[in-house]
């Protein structure tokens, strides 16, 4: 394709019914359509979960979700299939709150089982959720499973990380779920590559950068996070496949031989998926291009022109989990009720022995059932006017750095970093407009500020939630042991740094030069408490937000990029541009 015609398709991939509508709406009205047209769904809008109506409380639960945009996995809920789904904004992790709400509608009295894609963001907010629904009581069993199969990025560059997750997850999921559904009591033999002509485009994001016509990208993510090889010129369709087949299956390759297909009689599964946007004619031609067929559209990267070859070594697997392979093919074609698997939709003929209608005022009063600010047990008091001020500044400063932050996440991320934390400054903008901050009291801010950050998803989402939670509960017994008001600097210092120990038990980038966040949190942290001067920590900030250019990544999405490109980290940007506002209002006011 060329000149013209090229600018046309371009044009055609970025033109959006909801051009201007956030995920936040998109996605909640395609969940409705989804459970309107299929009475064994039901929704939790709120929540954005959605859950099978007929859940069986005897058998295990097994839960999913994550980032929208990889529709139609959401409709694998089913009986044969997930219990629920909690979705996030597009290409984003669902909050922890959400998680919660989905363990919340799928009780079991013999487990749950979260079954996740190995991203960070996912990690940690269903790790956390986990974590919540055993202490308040609603699961004793509960495990979560990240699946990982890309074989792009190689051992030695995924080794902090892991693999990422592609859609061959898909083969692993319905064989669990079919398993818990037939009451088994409570692991990856499973390779993946994916390849794209072009990156899709997210509704609603007006920068969108093209990939040449004469370059084929190669170990594509699902998330339009750039591909780790490009083969150019562009190759024949015979040389493409053969190069994939070769990255899933060559047994000499030190970094991707994941799993060994060298012997012949092993049974194998065989999924190709669509990204979205290839037509199912150009994805046949490809599939018969790829010997033996089982082509399925499973697990959607939104309009993204391309597809993943993903194989599952049976035998392996069976191996692995002492079942025969008969047994393992036998779940995996099983049936299920989940409209997106492809196979006939046979509804069940039990009645819904446990049906519930779990309405979203019941989940938020048990989710947010106490997050009003008790002041009897303390509290600090600060001048309202300053306390605004501050934050106000901070929030401005970071929504300001949007677009940089967002064209840096598209290089070395997803893309979605700056939407993220402007949305999350806009809501804290928003409460200070409502006037949480009126009566000046610390606390009260702190809770309402949490609740906007339970609502954010993604990496940073998980990290600043953890963050701010245990920053207020040192406060508070900061409050209790000391007993005055107001704090001094001290005080707070030795909080973050207390908060910030604690952020170190939920990631593994707990040390500076990984290039994540944590390089502009830690030395801010330890500057503040060193000298108990936040003008002085937020020069620092400033000097180790710019030093991230120079990081090689370990963690997140940066680590599946292979040029270094010398952009900042956003996640530690944001950070530097939230805590340089403040420092300038209290400037400005002292
Ligand atoms: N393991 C980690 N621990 C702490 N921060 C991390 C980790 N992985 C990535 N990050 C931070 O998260 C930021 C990206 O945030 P976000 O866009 O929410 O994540 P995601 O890539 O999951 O969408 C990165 O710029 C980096 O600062
Ligand atoms: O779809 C995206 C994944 O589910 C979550 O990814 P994250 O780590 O970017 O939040």
């Amino acid at each position: 394709m060329e000149g013209r015609d090229a600018q046309n398709y371009r044009e055609v991939c970025c033109k959006h019914y909801f051009p201007d509508i956030a995920a936040n709406t998109l996605v909640p009205r395609a969940l409705r359509a989804l459970t309107i047209a299929n009475p064994h769904l039901s929704l939790i809008e709120s929540e954005r979960v959605v859950h099978c109506t007929h859940n069986d409380i005897d058998a295990v639960s097994v839960i999913s979700g994550g980032g929208s945009g990889h529709e139609p996995a959401v409709c694998f809920v089913g009986e044969g299939l997930l219990s629920a789904v909690a979705c996030g904004d597009i290409f984003a992790s669902p909050s922890t709150k959400q998680v919660l709400a989905a363990i919340e509608a799928s009780p079991s009295s013999k487990g749950t089982i979260l079954m996740i894609t190995n991203y960070t963001g996912d990690k940690l907010h269903f790790g956390r959720a986990a974590e919540k629904a055993k202490a308040k009581g609603l699961c004793k069993n509960i495990v979560v499973l990240p699946q990982a199969d890309d074989v792009s990025i190689g051992r030695s560059k995924s080794s902090a990380v892991e693999r990422r997750g592609l859609p061959g997850h898909v083969i692993g999921m319905k064989i669990v779920c079919a398993a818990a559904a037939k009451k088994y009591s409570f692991q990856r033999c499973t390779v993946s590559i994916g390849s794209t002509l072009d990156h899709c485009h997210v509704p609603g994001r007006q920068k969108h950068e093209s990939i040449p016509d004469n370059v084929c990208m190669v170990g594509s993510g699902i998330h339009n996070e750039p591909a780790s090889m490009q083969i150019s010129p562009f190759p024949s369709v015979e040389t493409l496949i053969g190069r994939c087949l070769g990255l899933l299956c060559d047994p000499t390759d030190p970094g991707r031989a994941f799993v060994s297909f060298e012997n012949a009689d092993d049974s194998v599964v065989l999924l190709v998926n669509n990204y979205g946007g290839l037509s199912s004619l150009e994805l046949g031609a490809l599939t018969d291009e790829i010997i033996k067929q089982l082509g399925a559209y499973c697990l959607g990267a939104l309009n993204a022109p391309g597809f993943s070859i993903s194989l599952c070594n049976v035998s392996r697997a069976a191996e692995g989990s002492s079942s025969k392979v008969e047994e393992l093919l036998e779940l995996l074609d099983s049936q299920t009720t989940a409209v997106s698997w492809p196979n006939p939709c046979f509804l069940s003929k039990k009645s819904s022995t446990s049906e519930k209608d779990i309405s979203a005022t019941k989940i938020d009063a048990n989710l947010h059932g106490s997050k009003k600010t008790p002041l009897s047990e303390g509290d600090i008091l600060v001048e309202p006017e300053l306390l605004d001020d501050a934050i106000r500044s901070g929030c401005k400063e970071a929504i300001a750095a949007e677009p940089d932050l967002s064209a840096w996440d598209r290089v070395m991320g997803d893309g979605d970093c700056g939407e993220a934390v402007q949305g999350v400054c806009e809501a804290i903008i928003r409460n200070l407009d409502n006037g949480v901050a009126q009566r000046g009291s610390v606390l009260e801010f702190l809770f309402s500020t949490a609740e906007a950050v339970d609502d954010m998803g993604g990496t940073l989402g998980a990290i600043f939630g953890i963050l701010l939670s245990a920053f207020t509960t040192c406060l508070k017994s900061k409050i209790a042991e000391l007993g005055v008001t107001p704090l001094d600097a001290s005080t707070y210092s030795q909080a973050l740094s207390e908060a910030v120990a604690t952020l170190k038990t939920y990631t593994s980038a707990t040390r500076e030069g990984d290039r994540t966040v944590m390089d502009v949190l830690l030395p801010f942290a330890e500057a503040f408490a060193e000298t108990n001067d936040f003008h002085f920590a937020a020069r620092v900030a400033q000097e180790k937000a710019e030093a991230t250019r120079y990081l090689k990544p370990r963690f997140g999405r940066a680590t599946y990029i292979s040029e270094a490109a010398e952009l900042p980290d956003p996640g530690a940007w944001a950070l530097y541009e939230m805590v340089k506002g403040m420092s300038s209002s209290l400037q400005r006011n002292s």
